[in-house]
């Protein structure tokens, strides 16, 4: 059923995501941060984040550990779950880029047509997809949670690269080799993008 079969209707406001983007002083957009668990989403992202921030500008950083403590604690590690967790992580990324925020989400988001249902909630170059890149060698090798020795012991089934898939990005905006980079060159890569692509100044 369409929404106006549901008799909802689009609101329009006094003020734009435009007029907010202005008020922030700069764009708004998401940064998407993908990869495997232990390559470095979150370290990464909380990095570009706080240089973000010295730069006085507003973000928001999504991520999918912490999402799931609250708005999506209903939601399990299967298909249809990681599929719902994506959709909603990509409505509130939508809500808050209409804010006038600069977002950063770090979630494996595994499958490749969950990422692009999210691209193309947004305009084009509202979205930056950011291919964490590290080898499931290395990834287990960290292993900072201790998650990738309980799956080696069986208590956690149904495990992102080992026993579930991770769809890498085709043709991502950026891609960052945490296991070749320090945490600030990584960090200063994605920062570099967005200057030459004129998204900061
Ligand atoms: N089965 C399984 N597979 C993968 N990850 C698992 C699993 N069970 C728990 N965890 C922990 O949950 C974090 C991933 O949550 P996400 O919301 O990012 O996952 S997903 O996008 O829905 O696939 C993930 O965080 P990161 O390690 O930061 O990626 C883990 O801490
Ligand atoms: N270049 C790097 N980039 C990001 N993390 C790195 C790097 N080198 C080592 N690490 C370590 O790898 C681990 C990555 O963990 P985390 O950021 O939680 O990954 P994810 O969010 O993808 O699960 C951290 O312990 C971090 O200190």
């Amino acid at each position: 059923m369409s929404q106006e079969d549901k008799n909802i209707t689009w609101q329009q406001h006094n003020v734009t995501k435009e007029m907010r983007q202005k008020l922030h002083g700069h764009k708004s957009f998401v940064l998407w941060f993908t990869g495997l668990s232990g390559s470095g989403k979150s370290t990464i992202a909380s990095e570009v984040e706080k240089m973000l921030y010295k730069r006085n500008h507003s973000t928001m950083l999504l991520d999918g550990d912490n999402v799931r403590h609250g708005l999506n604690k209903d939601l399990s590690f299967s298909k249809d779950a990681r599929t719902e967790n994506i959709r909603r992580i990509g409505e509130v990324t939508k809500l808050f880029v209409e804010s006038g925020t600069i977002v950063l989400v770090a979630a494996i988001s595994p499958i490749a047509a969950d990422r692009d249902a999210v691209r193309s909630l947004l305009s084009k170059e509202e979205f930056v997809e950011v291919y964490i890149d590290c080898s499931l060698i290395e990834c287990e090798k960290r292993d900072p949670k201790g998650l990738y020795k309980k799956v080696r012991e069986g208590l956690i089934t149904n495990f992102t690269g080992i026993s579930d898939p991770y769809e890498a990005p085709v043709s991502p905006e950026i891609i960052v080799k945490t296991d070749l980079l320090g945490v600030n060159e990584c960090a200063e890569q994605v920062i570099n993008y967005l200057v030459s692509k004129k998204y900061i100044s």
